[in-house]
């Protein structure tokens, strides 16, 4: 198993073109944080070269946070040509369960065989058939009302499913972690999950084969420099900045502190 310090430096050393197709509240955000990481983020989303630009990226992100017909086509479009190219996708079901297109655009989605799904737990939740207390974009449940909802999701999908909270929960049906760190202070910064799955898609790129060990770094990471950041934070505002300052001087070794990463 490559250990996620060893998959943070590769990803670091090597800078993988990432497709993110995020929502726009995340599309700044998102690309702040891959180049603050280490990563080249590349924003592209229309149909006419979705597809086209996905076989020349590392991996593509998928993320239906603000969604329009338009931007669904681009999506199934960047997809299949991921796919053709043999690149790993990511999927971020944002809030899927609110309304009938969303819903009905997950399930397409899902049909398209992601490597990687990652939400929070109201949506990990719903998306294993469960009725969760999620309204909108944030989480109205714990992580640890999602773990089973994520392992029958992991087994039913062949995805490598990531729960995100206050401690994070990764499985591939068969293995599973949870991941502590962060702060309190991210779920109250928009568009830092959205952020996070964009982070998943840089680390996948550079661990095609080994998308478990991908998702447990990228969440790693997030976990220890938001620990970092939140470290004379006075709020939402300053916390977000010391996070991006956070990711740029980040060093792999503390990503294996002692009990970060625990086995279930
Ligand atoms: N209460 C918390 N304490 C520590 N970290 C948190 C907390 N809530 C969320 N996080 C972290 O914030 C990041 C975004 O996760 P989350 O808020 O679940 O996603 P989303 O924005 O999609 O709802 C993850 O790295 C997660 O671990
Ligand atoms: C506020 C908002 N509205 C639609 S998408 C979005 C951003 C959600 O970001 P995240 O899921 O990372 O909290
Ligand atoms: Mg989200």
């Amino acid at each position: 198993m490559a250990a996620p310090s060893i998959l943070f430096t590769r990803m670091r050393e090597t800078s993988p073109l990432v497709q993110c197709i995020t929502n726009y509240v995340a599309m700044n955000v998102a690309a702040n944080v891959l180049l603050a990481a280490g990563a080249s983020p590349a924003m592209v989303h229309a149909e006419e070269e979705a597809g086209e630009f996905a076989a020349i990226a590392g991996a593509l992100t998928v993320n239906i946070g603000t969604l329009s017909p338009t931007w669904v086509a681009g999506m199934k479009t960047a997809i299949a040509g991921a796919r053709a190219a043999g690149k790993p996708w990511v999927l971020d079901p944002v809030a899927h369960f609110a309304t009938t297109f969303r819903s009905q655009t997950v399930a397409a989605l899902l049909d398209l065989r992601p490597a990687i799904i990652r939400g929070n737990a109201s949506e990990i939740i719903a998306l294993g058939g469960g009725q969760s207390a999620g309204q909108g974009v944030d989480s109205g449940d714990p992580v640890s009302d999602a773990e089973d909802a994520a392992r029958q999701l992991a087994f039913s999908t062949g995805a490598v499913v990531a729960v995100t909270g206050a401690v994070d929960f990764v499985t591939d049906g068969e293995r599973s972690v949870r991941i502590s760190g962060g702060s309190s202070l991210m779920p109250k910064v928009t568009a830092l999950g959205c952020s996070l799955t964009a982070l998943v898609g840089a680390f996948v790129a550079v661990a095609p084969k080994q998308p478990f060990e991908a998702t447990m770094a990228a969440l790693a990471t997030f976990a220890a420099a938001g620990e970092i950041a939140e470290r004379g934070a006075q709020g939402p505002g300053s916390f977000a900045i010391r996070f991006l300052d956070s990711l740029h001087g980040f060093r792999s070794e503390s990503l294996e502190a002692d009990g970060r990463i625990v086995a279930v």
